[in-house]
């Protein structure tokens, strides 16, 4: 058996935390209430898709959604961690994509459903290489961009963020128990819209790196 490489973490089954409405503006876009708590939500692992496949559309929604985010990967598990100590179970960090099919969101929103059929169907995790720690001294101030067809549609920069990766960390571990592998997807700048079959997208994070996906409709059974 081979040893499990953190750099392919995507491979290793572990968990996906989204947290979502970290960006202020992203909340008031979509009419949301400005968190005085992190809002928490799973993806799973078979979320996950890599550049070379495509997003699928699922069948069941109109109103597919990108959300560009900074993914910080988890290399030393715990539990209760403090924020002054958080930032050693980092291991690196992805630039990542919360695809979120909105109108399904909206329907489980208003009659107080989970959001997993919004958020956690198959491709709905694309995820760019692993980018080690030392990449990013400081992941409270990176920029992160998205274009849908060669059109800028996000820009922002995690400065913006409402919580802190050290707090989310510590907030996180207090219920769930993080473990090395896990990913945390730290929420989306505003600017989100609606995608298609066919429309490509493409992201970066600073200088960093930029990664492509298109996009295809989920085929049917029948
Ligand atoms: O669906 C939402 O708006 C919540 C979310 O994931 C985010 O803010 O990144
Ligand atoms: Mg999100």
């Amino acid at each position: 058996m081979t040893a499990r490489n953190i750099a392919r973490f995507w491979e290793w089954g572990r968990k996906i935390i989204c947290v979502g409405r970290n960006y202020a503006d992203h909340a008031k876009e979509l009419k949301n209430a400005i968190p005085t708590e992190p809002v928490v939500f799973l993806k799973p692992p078979s979320a996950y898709l890599r550049e070379g496949s495509p997003i699928l559309v699922p069948l069941y929604s109109n109103d597919l959604h990108h959300e560009v985010e900074l993914g910080v990967v988890i290399g030393k598990g715990g539990t209760a961690i403090p924020q002054s100590t958080a930032m050693e179970h980092v291991a690196g960090y992805a630039l990542c994509l919360d695809m979120t099919a909105r109108d399904i969101q909206e329907e489980c929103k208003s009659k107080g459903l989970p959001w997993t059929m919004a958020k956690g169907f198959n491709t709905s995790c694309p995820v760019s290489d692993f980018i080690p720690k030392e990449r990013i001294p400081d992941p409270g101030n990176v920029q992160l961009w998205l274009k849908v067809n060669g059109k800028v549609r996000q820009s922002g920069s995690t400065s913006q963020m409402i919580f802190s990766v050290p707090y989310l960390i510590s907030y996180i571990s207090d219920f769930i128990s993080l473990e090395e592998g896990d990913l945390i997807l730290t929420g989306t700048p505003k600017g989100v819209s609606a995608v298609q079959e066919h429309d490509e997208l493409q992201a970066g994070i600073q200088d960093i790196l930029t990664m492509n996906f298109k996009l295809v409709k989920q085929k049917s059974r029948i």
